[in-house]
């Protein structure tokens, strides 16, 4: 086994696997490596995985094409602005959203005005959806080729998506190609993300402060990608936010809420949150700014049409089975309906 990317001493373990040894390797190797992104999974919620097929070239293009988009003027940006839950796409100013475990409307509200996330996003979905076209900005001079870029990565982290749905599968000793029918379509978010340089004393002068709020993702699972400034953290079994250390071209996945509720609580979608980096011994002081922060987030889903409930062998018995099923569009609106 690999030496674990994240371990506390409290019983967080954050596997890294290998994913080449699923797509490419022998039939040993490849039931043996599903069956460690299933148990990262139900574990701890979290692994990291290294050699997938989004090469370090792409990836660096994207984290480019991104830093150009968010360095447009402000007006420009807001008028791409975030419509809907339906939607879900567009951009969201620092501010808008507040991500949160709260679903009463009012606590959220007044959590949001208290200490907003210092981050701004710009949401993407899939292309082919007339009823929700994506707010492309136009494309001249910096962005020309931003449109091509965000659809190809789009494409690319589907592909990912059902890749890691079909190491599930093989990990349960399903059919490999059991969640294939259930996330074909494609309704995932493609999220792309900016903390801004903020004063060091931005977080001294208010303890509460922080990148993003503590929350768990809602969807299927989570494919992030993060630049190497630090300061995504985990929370372990024993309550303390642990640092998810980035680790160069590896991807960071995570189980969110309708996958923990689909597979009947058997894997589980943990809370995580992004605050100031940790210090490092060379960069000293107190004074002066944190650098920005880039990441990508993409979020996959089951079809929006899917039905959702206890995928066989999570459960012995109809009486064990722990939610009614639900649409996942359903499931997906509320809960966005409750943090914008
Ligand atoms: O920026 C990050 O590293 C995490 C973002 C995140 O958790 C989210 O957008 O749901
Ligand atoms: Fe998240």
């Amino acid at each position: 086994m690999e030496k674990a990317a994240v371990q506390s001493d409290d019983g967080l373990v954050i596997p890294l696997i290998d994913l080449s040894k699923f797509l490419n390797g022998s039939p040993a190797q490849k039931v043996e490596t599903a069956k460690a992104i299933l148990d990262g999974f139900q574990r701890a919620g979290f692994i990291y995985l290294k050699n997938t097929p989004i090469t370090p070239e792409t990836r660096k293009h994207v984290f480019e094409t991104s830093a150009k988009f968010f360095e447009l003027p402000g007006e420009t940006k807001l008028s791409h602005a975030w419509t809907t839950p339906q939607a879900n796409r567009g951009y969201s100013a620092p501010g808008r959203e507040k991500v949160t475990q709260l679903t009463d409307l009012s606590a959220v509200e007044s959590l949001r005005s208290s200490l907003p996330d210092i981050k701004e996003s710009f949401e993407i979905g899939r292309e082919d959806e007339p009823e929700h076209p994506n707010l492309w900005p136009a494309e001249s001079g910096e962005l020309v080729g931003f449109k091509s870029t965000m659809n190809s990565f789009f494409d690319q982290c589907k592909s990912l998506h059902e890749q890691v749905m079909r190491a599930i599968a093989v990990g349960m000793d399903l059919p490999e190609d059991f969640f294939d029918k259930f996330i074909d379509v494609g309704d995932n978010t493609l999220r792309l993300l900016h903390y801004p340089a903020v004063e060091k004393s931005v977080f001294r002068i208010n303890p509460g402060q922080v990148r993003a709020g503590e929350h768990s993702d809602y969807g299927g699972i989570t494919l992030l990608f993060q630049d190497q400034r630090g300061g995504l953290q985990v929370r372990s079994p024993g309550g303390q936010f642990v640092d998810a250390t980035p680790i160069e071209d590896t991807i960071v996945v995570n189980a969110g809420d309708l996958l923990a509720r689909w597979s009947n609580d058997t894997i589980k979608s943990t809370v995580h949150r992004v605050v100031e980096p940790p210090r490092r011994e060379s960069e000293g002081g107190d004074g002066g700014e944190h650098p920005p922060r880039y990441s990508i987030a993409y979020f996959c889903n089951p079809n929006f049409k899917s039905f959702i409930e206890a995928i066989p062998g999570t459960y012995a018995t109809e009486a064990e089975k722990k939610y009614d099923g639900i649409y996942s569009g359903q499931y997906l609106v509320q809960r966005l309906t409750a943090t914008y």
